[in-house]
């Protein structure tokens, strides 16, 4: 049995672990699935919606199941919040999501989102590492790395795998 992420990002990849652990005879294939929403999500309903995608992608490339993972950005009163979504899909149409962590992202990062600039590169300039979304990740630098992006991303596929078992035996 394959099970898909809809990514090439390696802190995507690892949070497939769970569903290795659980579903012992898969084989985890990553697909470069398309969100089918912006590079760079600006609500929770677009970010969700673009990890959907993801997770339905695979599926259609020849996953039984399929991960999605998304990042994006949500407004709420008091600024802009970093958001984190996740879908798991498969053959039988079934579709569940979940969110993860949201923290407040500091001005000089919403003032650069605002220009147009993807909350990846912004990152990047930051720290001086390109490949910082690939690792820690905004939430990692936001949280002095108490909490890495793998970590948060790692969190919700255990509450998709959680729903997706629970829901499978009843
Ligand atoms: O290859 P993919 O799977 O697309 O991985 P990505 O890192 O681009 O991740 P997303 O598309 O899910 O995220 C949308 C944008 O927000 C950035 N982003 C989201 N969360 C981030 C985080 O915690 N740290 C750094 N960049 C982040 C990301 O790099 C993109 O520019
Ligand atoms: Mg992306």
């Amino acid at each position: 049995m394959k099970i898909g992420i809809g990514s090439e990002n390696p802190a995507k990849i690892e949070a497939v672990g769970p569903f290795l652990t659980y579903f012992k005879n898969a084989e985890l294939v990553s697909y470069s699935s398309d969100s089918l929403v912006s590079a760079q999500p600006f609500s929770d309903e677009e970010t969700k919606e673009g990890a959907i995608n993801r997770a339905k992608d695979c599926v259609k490339q020849g996953a039984e199941i399929g991960l999605g993972l998304e990042g994006g950005v949500m407004e709420m009163e008091d600024g802009m919040y970093l958001c984190n979504w996740g879908a798991v899909a498969d053959l039988e149409g079934n579709v569940f999501s979940a969110a993860g962590a949201r923290i407040l992202l500091p001005n000089k990062v919403v003032e650069g989102l605002k220009q147009g600039k993807e909350l990846g590169m912004l990152m990047a300039e930051l720290t001086n590492d390109p490949e910082i979304r690939k690792k820690d990740g905004a939430i990692g630098v936001f949280t002095n790395g108490m909490l890495s992006r793998s970590e948060m991303f790692l969190h919700i596929s255990n509450i998709l795998l959680g729903q997706y078992v629970y829901n499978l035996n009843k």
